[in-house]
């Protein structure tokens, strides 16, 4: 199959029309997640740090559910509702990543849904010869 989607139990229904994740040409694709609870489409109650926390839980849910982790994300783009966030933002995202960090882009964005977070990456699967 030349796209794998990626959709387990635990990550958040998805709000739209899209896939939470895609296997394609040695990459995960993960579509940007919002703070929604685990198997649902509600939003995790807190301030930017624990809707953070959340949204990078998700991710490493769906790219487990891939086959790789957060080790093997190449590429990160983050949402914030408001640039005033970006400093607790940044505190959480550090504990889930580490040197050499992913390419990271961050920009303020209107979320649909009220999330104050949304974040999509592209992670390396990593090889196998039976891929
Ligand atoms: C939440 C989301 N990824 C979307 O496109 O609606």
């Amino acid at each position: 199959m030349r796209k794998r989607p990626v959709h387990p139990a635990s990550s958040p229904v998805p709000a739209g029309a899209y896939t939470p994740g895609l296997v394609a040409g040695g990459f995960v694709f993960v579509s940007g997640q919002t703070a929604e609870k685990p198997g649902s489409s509600d939003l995790v109650e807190g301030d930017v740090k624990v809707q953070t926390r959340q949204v990078l839980e998700n991710i490493r849910g769906i790219l487990e559910a891939a086959g790789c982790s957060l080790d093997d994300v190449v590429k990160v783009t983050a949402h914030l509702a408001d640039a005033e966030d970006f400093d607790g933002y940044n505190e959480i995202y550090r504990q889930f990543f580490s040197v050499p960090f992913p390419v990271r882009t961050t920009v303020q964005s209107v979320i649909p849904g009220g999330s104050l977070v949304e974040i999509d990456v592209i992670a390396l699967l990593p090889e196998r010869p039976d891929r």
